[in-house]
């Protein structure tokens, strides 16, 4: 299997005026081509800097990260970045928004509005395309950063916490979605989140993170099969993984 992302001895070391604070140390990580990997650990542990690390928005104190064998100097749009906070443009329309990177990339008009039309589609709010965001409830505002990431088809894509900001059933909703999209096409997904479940349902390793510093203590392999559902979660294998994740986390 081909590397996609290659992070190598990363540490990094954020000053502060109330001193130096050691987010991450010694951090080794491959995610392979169209591999799914969530990390996972306690809060302030480091997943969203190792996340903005390889985005390109944070660099390294030391070590090395590499896309497709590329150093990363910057964000690229080989890399596709999904935030719990949607940030979509409140000026633009939903399918304005979905469009907005296909744009950016020169895509033309009639090709971007059919890239747009079916992921908007496929996160259902076809009906909602011409509207703003601020008339969408948050889990659609959510829906449509999560289309706008899939439309521009990146190599890579990054979310932090995407669903983080949703009511329980929506998340799921979420879940089922990103898992069928993932199913039907394959790409490299990096997922921070908090839900041990969410991150055993989705991914087919997780990276179990320790804080202060931010190391990893642990990559889980998670052997569920490609064809996984809501009611994977049910399933004896599923609990077993949830044990041991959990065990890990709450672990020194
Ligand atoms: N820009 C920054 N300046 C200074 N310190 C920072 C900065 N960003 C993060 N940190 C610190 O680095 C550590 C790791 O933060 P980070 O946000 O990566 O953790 P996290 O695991 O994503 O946390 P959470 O789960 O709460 O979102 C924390 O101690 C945090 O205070």
């Amino acid at each position: 299997m081909d590397e996609s992302i290659e992070v190598k001895n990363v540490s990094k070391k954020f000053h502060t005026k109330n001193g130096d604070v050691q987010a991450l140390s010694d951090i080794n990580l491959t995610v392979h081509d169209k591999e799914f990997v969530s990390i996972i650990g306690r809060s302030g542990c480091g997943k969203s800097t190792l996340l903005r690390i390889i985005g390109g928005l944070e660099t390294a104190s030391n070590g090395e990260v590499k896309c497709h064998s590329h150093e990363i100097d910057g964000p690229g749009s080989d890399r596709g970045m999904v935030f719990q906070h949607y940030s979509l443009f409140p000026w633009m329309t939903v399918k304005r928004n979905v469009e907005f990177g296909l744009k950016q990339k020169g895509t033309n008009k009639k090709t971007r509005s059919e890239i747009a039309e079916k992921y908007i589609d496929l996160v259902g709010l076809k009906e909602f395309e011409n509207l703003y965001p601020k008339n969408l409830s948050g889990g659609m505002q959510q829906r449509v950063a999560l289309a706008r990431g899939l439309a521009n088809d990146p190599e890579v894509l990054l979310l932090d916490e995407p669903f983080g900001a949703l009511d329980m059933q929506t998340r799921e909703d979420m879940q089922d979605l990103l898992l069928d999209i993932w199913q039907k096409s394959p790409k490299t997904i990096v997922m921070v989140t908090h839900d041990v479940e969410e991150a055993i349902l989705l991914a087919n390793r997780v990276v179990i993170m320790s804080s202060h510093p931010g190391k990893i203590k642990k990559i889980l392999k998670i052997e569920l099969g490609e064809q996984r559902r809501f009611e994977t979660r049910l399933t004896s294998e599923f609990l077993k993984y949830k044990g041991i994740a959990s065990k890990l986390i709450r672990s020194k």
